[in-house]
């Protein structure tokens, strides 16, 4: 193998699917190998993430990201210099301390993932494999795909807060393989376009893909959603399930939860029982945020309740971050958790978290983020680490289909249609 140093790192100014700027990052190798990673941002935030550097000037609304890509050109390249690039450990390590924030405000989350998941890719080409096969190491063959989680209806911070769940998603547990997963979402996909159609509430599309209904109730999209499974000759809760991400620090705190859509307000309890009947009436697999990232007592109290029959995962809640994760599982608040790789900074980290989860006995879902890019890296994470869910927003824009469509090259590599992971291996909950 050529000299896996680092001797190059570029950054550039690009543009992500919601018309923001955001960080590129190019790592080439002394041998001549590259890798190339475009950081996504996120909408509904966690307040425990790594932050983004943003300049605040007149410029995009303040979003223009001038000064991260200066730091990856200037700083970042320099003390990246001579370090090998098949170190990942070390390559965060460094560019952790380069940072030298808690929160990696300084260089930038969007700086340092960039560069971060550009550096794994050098490194991979390098050894002339994809990611995905590198991040796998030994497994070779016996690989598995993710099963997808794939957003019908958008709302909450993502279109204008229409209805105050943010995804309402499906996801096919009945499906044979990941072809089949895709091809079945498609027809659902379509039926929910038909549907809102037909009944003249047809909106647009959310930030992700997903379509942007005209619903006058958060009830009346997830009774869409299963009529839309119905109309595409699939069976409701066998073979394709409902998932949502509640996202409820969007629209709640200290306990209070304003259901705007609903006309209501609850507390944390309250909520916890509109869930629970949510729950009994439709057929719901996975719950992401169902509350607050201030209120873990609600997330121990739902997962008491129902945490052997469902997915509770954290997002804002437990933001990619391996200590917050571990406290998580010691107080049994959750039982999942989305992994997002700019929500920890860098590639190693988000590793640490998904670790963290699997000794815990957490499930895992690797994530895309709202703001997203053509960089299919999040495909690759999934398949490298085996995580047996993968999340990426709708089916219907190029920035999504991207992910999916690498999904079902990967699988043809591995010499089929892309085995999806056994029940048992999707961690703590029966959701296949
Ligand atoms: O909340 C989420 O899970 C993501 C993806 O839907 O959204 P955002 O990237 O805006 O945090
Ligand atoms: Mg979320």
């Amino acid at each position: 193998m050529r000299s896996t140093a680092i001797a190059r790192v570029i950054g550039r100014r690009v543009w992500d699917s919601r018309a923001r700027p955001t960080v590129e990052a190019d790592v080439v190798l002394a041998g001549g190998a590259q890798g190339r990673a475009i950081a996504p941002a996120g909408a509904s935030t966690g307040s425990g993430e790594a932050v983004d550097l943003r300049d605040g000037g007149p410029e995009f609304g303040g979003l223009d990201v001038s000064r991260a890509v200066a730091g990856v050109n200037d700083e970042i390249a320099e003390g990246l210099h001579g370090l090998d690039a098949t170190d990942q450990g070390a390559v965060d390590a460094a560019l952790r301390d380069l940072d030298g924030t808690p929160d990696k405000s300084r260089l930038g989350g969007n700086a340092l993932i960039a560069v971060s998941m550009a550096s794994a890719k050098a490194a991979a080409a390098a050894r002339e494999q994809p990611l995905w096969a590198c991040l796998a190491g030994s497994s070779g063959k016996d690989l598995r795909l993710p099963l997808p989680e794939i957003q019908l209806f958008g709302g909450g911070a993502h279109a204008g807060h229409r209805i105050d769940l943010q995804d309402i998603m499906v996801t096919a547990i009945g499906a044979r393989d990941y072809v089949e997963a895709l091809d079945w979402t498609a027809e659902v996909y379509a039926a929910a376009g038909a549907l809102l159609d037909a009944r003249g509430q047809l909106f647009g599309l959310a930030d992700e893909g997903g379509y942007w209904p005209a619903f006058d109730s958060n009830e009346a999209a997830l009774g869409a959603a299963v009529e839309s499974i119905e109309r595409a000759g699939l069976t409701p809760g066998q073979d394709m399930a409902l998932s949502l991400d509640i996202a409820a620090s969007q629209f709640g705190t200290h306990g209070r939860y304003r259901l705007a859509a609903d006309g209501r307000s609850l507390d944390s309890d309250g909520l916890g029982e509109l869930l629970e009947d949510w729950l009994r009436r439709y057929p719901i697999v996975s719950i992401e945020d169902p509350f607050a990232e201030d209120d873990p007592e609600g997330f121990r109290r739902f997962t008491a309740a129902v945490g052997q029959r469902v997915q509770i995962v954290g997002d804002d809640f437990l933001v990619t971050d391996a200590r917050r994760i571990r406290e998580a599982a010691a107080k049994s608040a959750a039982n999942a958790v989305l992994i997002k790789p700019n929500q920890a900074g860098t590639l190693s980290e988000a590793r640490e978290a998904l670790d963290a989860a699997r000794e815990s006995g957490f499930a895992a879902i690797v994530s895309a983020r709202s703001g997203e890019s053509e960089d299919v890296t999040v495909t690759h994470l999934a398949v490298g680490w085996q995580v047996p869910q993968l999340k990426v927003g709708s089916f219907a824009r190029g920035e999504r289909t991207a992910k999916w469509n690498e999904g079902i090259r990967i699988a043809e590599a591995l010499g089929g249609r892309g085995e999806l992971h056994a029940i048992e291996d999707l961690g703590a909950v029966p959701i296949r």
